[in-house]
């Protein structure tokens, strides 16, 4: 995801979010929330999953190949304490809100699988150009794990994707292979994988073609609503996750579809 006032400045480095090593692992795109990073504006925060740049400034794609984001990291949202949930759900709502209503043309070039947090990521973007690789899955796949998607994600995918599809696509947490998922709107462009930057770069420079002053209040206005309706509610919304959270069932349910993770590993 590109933030266009800095690849315009040719310095879309800023200050980068840190990814948790993870020993011994293929490194897997999380979005691993810091919490620390979060009152960052948008503008210097260069996201974990997002590429970096060569020794010309070009941007290259992620150091963890196939993977766009796994969404959220689980492991954030099991066995932890109350406290630790609150925090850890008002950053993604901090990062969501700074990423949807961001006044910066974003484009997301999904070079890898793209769930759930991934997927809402994207959907705050202004554009996605997805790989065509049949293994790049996106979608809100909340239910397979047991859990419910809040309903700001509910509100992103239905103002994306329309109500009907994603009322299907929810219940059954259905993630999309790429024909599928830009035949129903969640994605502007599907092309071939060595293509996915330019393409990217493509559109950023027909969104930044526009003055600026009227892209922005345009996107504003198209966007206010979404985003009033978390802002109205954020704490109840923290409350929600929380006590949801910590259920022993949903925990139960976060461990046995870690494990298999694990185990599906190899
Ligand atoms: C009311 C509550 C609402 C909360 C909302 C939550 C939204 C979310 O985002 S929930 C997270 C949903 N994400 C997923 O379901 C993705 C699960 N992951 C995958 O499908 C695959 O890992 C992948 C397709 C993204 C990548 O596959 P790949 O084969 O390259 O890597 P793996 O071998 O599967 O994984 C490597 C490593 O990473 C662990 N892992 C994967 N995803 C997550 C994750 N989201 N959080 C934490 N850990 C994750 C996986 O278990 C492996 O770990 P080990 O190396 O320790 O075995």
């Amino acid at each position: 995801v590109w933030a266009a006032k800095a690849w315009r400045e040719g310095d879309p480095g800023g200050t980068r979010a840190g990814r948790r090593p993870r020993a011994g692992s293929v490194p897997t795109g999380f979005l691993d929330v810091d919490v620390t990073s979060a009152p960052l504006a948008l503008e210097c925060l260069y996201t974990p999953w997002a590429p970096g740049t060569d020794s010309d400034g070009a941007p290259t794609p992620q150091d963890c190949p196939r993977v766009f984001s796994a969404g959220l990291d689980l492991t954030e949202m099991c066995g932890r304490n109350p406290a630790h949930y609150a925090e850890y759900w008002k950053a993604v709502q901090e990062l969501w809100l700074r990423t949807y209503l961001s006044s910066l043309v974003l484009v997301a070039a999904i070079n890898g699988a793209c769930p759930a947090g991934g997927c809402i990521i994207a959907l705050a973007c202004d554009c996605r150009v997805l790989a065509d690789n049949p293994k790049y899955h996106i979608g809100l796949n909340e239910t397979l794990l047991g859990i419910t998607a809040p309903f700001w994600f509910k509100d992103a995918y239905v103002n994306t994707i329309g109500h009907r599809a994603s009322e299907q696509a929810l219940q059954l947490g259905y993630l999309f292979p790429p024909s599928e998922a830009l035949q129903v709107g969640l994605v502007d462009q599907v092309v071939p994988e060595d293509q996915v930057l330019s393409t990217a770069l493509s559109e950023m420079a027909r969104w930044l073609a526009v003055p600026d002053h009227a892209r922005q209040l345009t996107k504003n206005m198209m966007r206010k609503a979404t985003a009033d309706r978390l802002l109205r509610q954020r704490d109840a919304d923290i409350q929600n996750f929380v006590s949801f959270i910590c259920r022993d069932s949903i925990q139960k349910s976060l461990q046995v579809y870690l494990e298999k993770l694990r185990q599906r590993k190899g």
